[in-house]
Order: structure tokens, then sequence, then C-alpha cells
């Protein structure tokens, strides 16, 4: 399933503390092309450990390595030709032109060059184009989340082998538009041979579409295991419910009905 071999992303102790918080120390390596799912009960500590990988978090202890190099020592413009995040949460204090917030993914190119024709197919990918010519101002939270999503792939267009980190990409969208703007995110990823860490609420889209799961409780990780029907009875341990499942389709269907303590 993977495109590419090799270690892209390598934490090693990681450790980050926020406030009197301590997350971590986290392990694990990503293979080059993995699509790895993060998941865990609210507040556990998924977007910290998003953060951390980003970068945005300083780890206090141990280390983070991107393509064997530690993320601290790697230029803002260079780290922004391999590694995108889309946050849970976007500002939207000011009014900014859609075309420029698209565009904020390409500022670490050099000017012109194809950039335009990149920002309007990016849009177009992230069925946003109609609001290339508003504002920020008034957007809904979904068209907002699309303007978002253009602008990371507008940031990874144009490379290979890329590192796209995203937090709950699709909460703010409907159910069709979820699952047609999942599907482009995916091809997009494949095409381009990117790895693809995404925190998710959403267990049944992570065992159909992602190879491994990343589950954390409390700051720490809870267990590392591929994505399969294995992992079923260590989420239910980490959710605290019973999941039933139905096959159909040859897919395997999931629903929580009831917390382990009331079945
Ligand atoms: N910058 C910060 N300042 C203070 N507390 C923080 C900060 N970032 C995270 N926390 C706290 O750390 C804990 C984990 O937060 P985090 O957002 O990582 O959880 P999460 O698993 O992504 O939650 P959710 O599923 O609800 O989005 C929470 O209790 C949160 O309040």
């Amino acid at each position: 399933m993977t495109a590419q071999t090799g270690v892209l992303l390598r934490l090693d102790q990681a450790e980050v503390c926020i406030g009197s918080t301590r997350f971590g120390p986290f392990s694990f390596d990503v293979l080059a092309g993995e699509r790895i799912a993060i998941l865990g009960p609210s507040g556990a500590g998924k977007s910290s450990l998003l953060k951390v990988i980003s970068g945005e978090y300083a780890t206090a202890n141990g280390n983070l390595s991107l393509g064997g190099m530690p993320v601290e020592s790697l230029r803002p413009a260079a780290l922004s030709r391999v590694l995108a995040v889309l946050p849970q949460s976007y500002q939207n204090t000011f009014a900014m032109p859609v075309e420029l917030v698209i565009g904020l993914g390409r500022l670490g190119r050099v000017a012109g060059g194809d950039s335009n024709q990149i920002i309007r197919q990016s849009a177009t990918l992230a069925r946003a184009e109609h609001l290339l010519h508003r504002t920020t101002a008034g957007l809904s939270g979904g068209e907002l989340a699309r303007v978002h999503l253009a602008r990371v792939f507008a940031q990874l267009w144009d490379v290979s082998g890329g590192l796209l980190l995203v937090d709950e990409p699709l909460t703010a969208l409907d159910p069709g538009l979820a699952l047609e703007l999942f599907d482009r995110l995916s091809s997009f990823t494949r095409l381009r041979g990117h790895t693809l860490i995404a925190v998710l609420h959403d267990v049944q889209l992570a065992l159909q579409e992602f190879d491994r799961l990343i589950l954390i409780r409390q700051g720490q990780l809870y267990a590392d295991c591929p994505s399969s029907v294995d992992a079923i009875p260590i989420l239910e341990r980490l959710f605290e419910v019973r999941f039933r499942k139905h096959h159909a389709d040859d897919l395997l269907f999931i629903c929580a009905t009831a917390t382990q303590g009331h079945s």
C-alpha cells in the first residue's frame, strides 16, 4: 500500500510539557507513504501529538527527525516544501481574500511560475473554486474548511514524498462532501507518494482507509497497531465501548453500542 519505503519521520522519546501537562514520551517511526490515523478519547492529547510532529510544540526531551534531519535544523522554507498542516480550527478574525489564504501554501516557493494555476487547481480539487473571489468574512465552517484544504493542496501540489498532517478534517462538512473530499485528499496523497497522518474521531473511517492506528490516552501512547479487525478489541478498551460488527459488500461496519460498564 505504501508508495515508497524508508523512515520519513522518527520520534525518539519525544516529550512536551504544556503548563503542568506532560505529553509523551512518544517513540515511533513513520514510513514514507504510510497512512496513519491518530485516535483517542476527547482531551487525550491527539492534537497535541500532531503539534509535536509538526514541530509547533518544541520537545522538552527527546528527538524528532524528518527525512533523517532534526526538525529544528530545517529552515522554514525547506520545511514548507515537505510538511503541510491542516489544523482543527482556523483563525478567522480578519477578512482575507480566499485566493491569498490558499496562496499562503505557496509562501516557501519562488514567486511567479505556475503558482496562480496551482492555486486555482487546488481550489478546484477542494471544491472551493467558487469561493476564490470572496474573502474569508462570512464563510461558513464548511467553506472555510475547504479553503484551508485547498491551501495544503497548494503547498504540496508539485512535490512528492511530503508529509500531510490533518486534524479532524471532515467535521465541518456534510456527509456527501466529507466522503468526496476525503477521496480527493486520499488520491492527492497517493498520487504524490505523500504520507498522511490524520487525527480522527471516526473509527469506521480509520479502519477502512488507513494502514495503521496510533492510539492515545491521557497524553501517552496507548497502542500502535495495524488498522484491521484485530484492532477492534483494543479500540473497545480505549473508548470503553462495545462495537457491534456488520459485514456487507466485503466491508466491515462497526457501530458503538454500549459503554463497557453498561452492556
Ligand atoms: N496550549 C495549551 N494550553 C493549555 N492546555 C492545553 C494546551 N493544548 C492542549 N492542552 C490540554 O491538553 C489536553 C489535550 O488536548 P488535545 O487538544 O491535544 O486533545 P485531543 O485529544 O485532541 O482532544 P479533542 O478530541 O477533544 O479535540 C487537554 O486537556 C487540553 O486542554
